[in-house]
């Protein structure tokens, strides 16, 4: 028998935690046990879910609602199919509504994994299609894209294309529309990639924003590749975990997928209640076969705690998971005064990622994407960004606009 584990953090002022550890374990697993037929019971035993540990917290002093405890349940693998939504019903679905109870991680069975192929590139197999290997890449977003005709999305492409950016993604609200619909959209951008490398000799790829109905989304995969697209950006969590590990595992949409985190603050934020960032963001998308993962960085416009960054990091980067690794993409309000801290909490196998932080240079978005790239230029070499600012004009102009942090 292979079990799959998980692990809650459980608040109660009173409870007899390894009482309530033990009625989860039965609970989510067999429903009852004690006053089964002894017969039942050795029929029943493969499907009882186990108590693993339970840590309890009672930090002296603590005001009313903080005592709480950590608790471990394996669940047999004999109790649910090879899928995520299965795994996470079995283990979150009744229980996450049953009082104030997070759940802080998962570990599937190897059994359980083997059913998944991860990423189909990760971080090696993305590096390779640049032919970048020796430091950060850089990622740029459309900005305001709704309303935006196709040669003016084009020009838009062209410009970030122009700065230097290894990959670019729509932003997640871009949607089919009589405007720039999705084969033209990526007719258009794909050409203006062609144009900018015959310019820097830097290839790129282009994350087109799959978007439709679930049951359209294989099709439209197919239709965006066929049409030149090169990557896709998928907002895993409105569609859900299983439905970004149906794109990974078709063989027929052979491009990287980047999860964008859209509706994730439903989810992780609150200490008492939902799924911790580093299993949400993190061993999630990565064993549904993300590529690259992006999430609120802790220094940009949208924060997220440092030590959930990294717990995402740590999780994306596992070599413990039989997957390949997924890129971390710390975003949101991130502009070239960040790198320093960017590469300091990351290290180098990070995407920078930045939207008005590119388009909103004083001299446009190709001297956005320049500025980042003497940004990450300087700090691999180990300089001071002010002093490297002296003779490169578009990191000087962008650290006059944004400033630079450096802790
Ligand atoms: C966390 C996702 C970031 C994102 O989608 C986005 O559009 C960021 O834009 P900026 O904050 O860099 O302008
Ligand atoms: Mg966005």
């Amino acid at each position: 028998n292979t079990y799959s584990t998980a692990t809650y953090r459980l608040f109660d002022d009173k409870a007899d935690f390894a009482k309530k550890a033990e009625g989860i374990a039965v609970g989510l697993t067999v429903g009852s046990w004690t006053e089964l037929p002894e017969v039942a019971k050795q029929k029943m035993e493969k499907h009882l879910g186990q108590v693993v540990s339970v840590d309890v917290h009672e930090p002296e002093g603590a005001s009313p609602g903080e005592r709480y405890a950590d608790i471990t349940v394996a669940y047999p693998d004999a109790n649910f199919s090879r899928d995520l939504p299965a795994l996470l019903v079995t283990t979150f679905g009744k229980l996450s509504m049953d009082g104030r109870i997070k759940l802080l991680d998962l570990s599937p069975s190897a059994e359980f994994l083997s059913a998944f192929s991860g990423p189909r590139f990760g971080i090696k197999g993305i590096r390779d299609r640049l032919g970048v290997h020796d430091r950060p890449l850089l990622m740029s977003i459309f900005k305001s894209v709704i309303g935006y005709d196709l040669p003016n999305l084009r020009e838009q492409f062209l410009q970030q294309a122009l700065g230097g950016v290894d990959l670019i993604k729509d932003d997640e609200i871009l949607f089919e529309n009589p405007l720039t619909p999705l084969e033209k959209r990526v007719e258009a951008c794909i050409d203006a990639a062609r144009q900018a490398e015959r310019e820097t000799g830097q290839k790129l790829i282009y994350y087109t924003n799959l978007t439709g109905p679930t049951s359209k989304l294989r099709e439209n995969a197919r239709r965006a590749i066929d049409a030149g697209a090169n990557g896709l950006l998928f907002n895993v969590l409105s569609y859900g975990f299983d439905a970004l590990a149906e794109l990974a595992n078709d063989s027929a949409i052979n491009v990287p997928i980047a999860a964008h985190p859209a509706l994730a603050g439903a989810y992780y934020p609150s200490p008492y209640h939902g799924i911790a960032a580093s299993l949400l963001l993190g061993k999630l998308v990565r064993v549904a076969g993300a590529d690259l993962s992006l999430f609120p960085s802790p220094y940009g416009s949208v924060v997220m705690p440092k030590e959930e960054n990294l717990a995402i990091q740590a999780a994306l980067m596992d070599k413990s998971l039989p997957l390949r690794e997924t890129f971390p993409v710390p975003s949101a309000g991130i502009h070239p005064g960040l790198v320093p801290l960017i590469l300091r909490d990351f290290g180098e196998q990070v995407v920078v990622n930045a939207g008005g932080g590119v388009h909103g240079h004083p001299q446009g978005a190709a001297a956005g994407g320049r500025a980042f790239r003497q940004a990450i230029d300087a700090v691999m070499a180990g300089r001071e960004l002010a002093d490297y600012a002296a003779d490169h004009e578009e990191l000087r102009l962008a650290i006059e606009r944004w400033g630079v942090r450096n802790a």
